[in-house]
């Protein structure tokens, strides 16, 4: 008999977690804490699993997001996480039929699209899934860098502060709102993202190791920067050799980015940086005298995102230019299928139906790829994934839905 795929209730918890910890290869029993953490922040009809003889054998789990696109509007979103399938019970269908019945309700809520950060690539882009988002992380040698490793300090006047989780906490959240607000990928942090960060709440039931915190405050005192890293330590032959990790570094301008980079790279005892899952155009390589002592550790896809309603995820960007396109979007198991007329400008855009003919024809996961300016059109046509049906089309989208920055989402969830 095929398992009975349900909403899950509080009570369901230690098996949901327990199984959701089987599949993602995590030592199994859930701690007390971690039920307890899940149960307070349990959102009703937002979470699947799958039962087979009493046995809970898959998990999914849904929650509403807020996603900013380029120009600083935030869309609502169904951000989905937790996915799992026990290894007794893969490759028959479970997920598919979790997802269906997670996107429809998502649909039906009005969510603009759904958004997740995949395990693994192959999986989510027969669901209308696209990478939208890329991150790259550098290790850099410090001692080849080139950087003055003095560290005279921030050279505007204002001043790095080393702080605790406590103030942390209290100055954290409204730094990142206004980083959010400047950065199109980027997602919203809620309470439980803080407390667990600064320590307040243990996160998936491991045991919080305080890392440090600096913060960057201009001349007249506001706080434009937050860093966040640990340390491992590490001696070879009398000489120190650490390794500092970063685990945040939020900036909410140019002169707070390279004061916290600057710092971090003259910490006395460290041999090496690893930053972390950054912007692939993040200005850390360049900020080096020598750049190639920053060297690319991982450059992967990052945030995913799956349209669901067209008109409304691309009339709430802004463009680079002026203009006007077609497009052809194909989602036969889902609600983005259509023909669209986007007229997009710098200050908004409006986009509804058409039945003026196609400039390019596209499936919904390469609108998701494209929708926040990352992937380039002209890259999908080459690979014979978008179809150029009016010549010019594919720099024309281009021209329109590129960034300067690329768009970045700095949280896994
Ligand atoms: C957002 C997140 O939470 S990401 C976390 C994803 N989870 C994990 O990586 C944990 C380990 N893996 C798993 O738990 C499972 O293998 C899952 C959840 C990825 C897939 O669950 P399943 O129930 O096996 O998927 P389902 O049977 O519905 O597969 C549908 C299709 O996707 C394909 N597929 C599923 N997973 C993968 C994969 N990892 N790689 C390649 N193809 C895959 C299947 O082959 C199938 O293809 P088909 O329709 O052509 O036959």
């Amino acid at each position: 008999m095929s398992p009975d795929i349900r909403t899950v209730t509080p009570s369901d918890l230690p098996d949901w977690v327990r199984a959701m910890r089987t599949a993602f290869l995590q030592p199994p029993a859930p701690s007390k804490q971690e039920i307890e953490t899940r149960a307070a922040h349990f959102v009703p009809d937002r979470s699947q699993g799958a039962f087979d003889a009493g046995r809970c054998v898959a998990t999914f789990r849904s929650f509403a997001q807020r996603l900013t696109v380029p120009g600083g509007a935030q869309v609502d979103v169904n951000a989905i996480s937790n996915v799992t399938v026990a290894p007794t019970h893969r490759r028959r269908g479970l997920l598919s039929r979790m997802m269906a019945a997670d996107l429809r309700a998502a649909q039906e809520r009005g969510d603009v699209a759904a958004t997740l950060i995949s395990a693994e690539y192959p999986i989510y882009g027969r669901y209308g899934f696209g990478p939208a988002t890329s991150t790259t992380e550098w290790e850099v040698e410090t001692a080849r860098s080139g950087l003055d490793r003095r560290g005279a300090g921030p050279a505007d006047g204002g001043r790095v502060d080393l702080a605790d989780a406590a103030e942390v906490r209290r100055l954290g959240p409204a730094l990142h709102e206004e980083f959010r607000a400047r950065q199109p990928g980027a997602i919203d942090r809620n309470e439980l993202w803080w407390q667990q960060y600064t320590g307040e709440v243990p996160r998936g039931g491991r045991p919080w190791a305080e890392p440090f915190f600096a913060v960057y405050r201009s001349p007249d005192g506001t706080v434009e920067g937050l860093l966040t890293y640990t340390s491992d330590e590490t001696w070879e032959a009398k000489l120190p050799q650490h390794t500092l990790s970063v685990t945040d570094l939020l900036a909410v301008s140019p002169t707070a980015e390279r004061a916290l980079w600057r710092y971090l790279l003259s910490v006395d005892l460290a041999a090496r940086i690893r930053t972390g899952l950054r912007a692939p155009d993040d200005i850390l390589p360049l900020l080096l005298p020598e750049p190639r002592a920053a060297r690319i550790v991982t450059h992967a896809d990052f945030l995913w995102v799956r349209p669901l309603d067209v008109p409304r995820l691309l009339a709430a960007r802004t463009y680079a230019t002026a203009g006007s396109l077609v497009l052809e979007v194909a989602d036969p198991a889902g609600p983005a299928g259509g023909r669209f007329l986007l007229e997009a400008g710098p200050d908004g855009a409006a986009c509804a139906p058409t039945t003026r003919s196609a400039d390019l024809a596209l499936g919904a996961g390469e609108l998701g790829s494209v929708c926040l300016g990352d992937e380039a059109v002209s890259r999908l046509v080459a690979l014979g994934r978008v179809a150029e049906e009016r010549p010019g089309a594919a720099a024309r989208a281009d021209s329109l839905l590129r960034t300067p920055r690329r768009p970045w989402c700095p949280d896994s969830f």
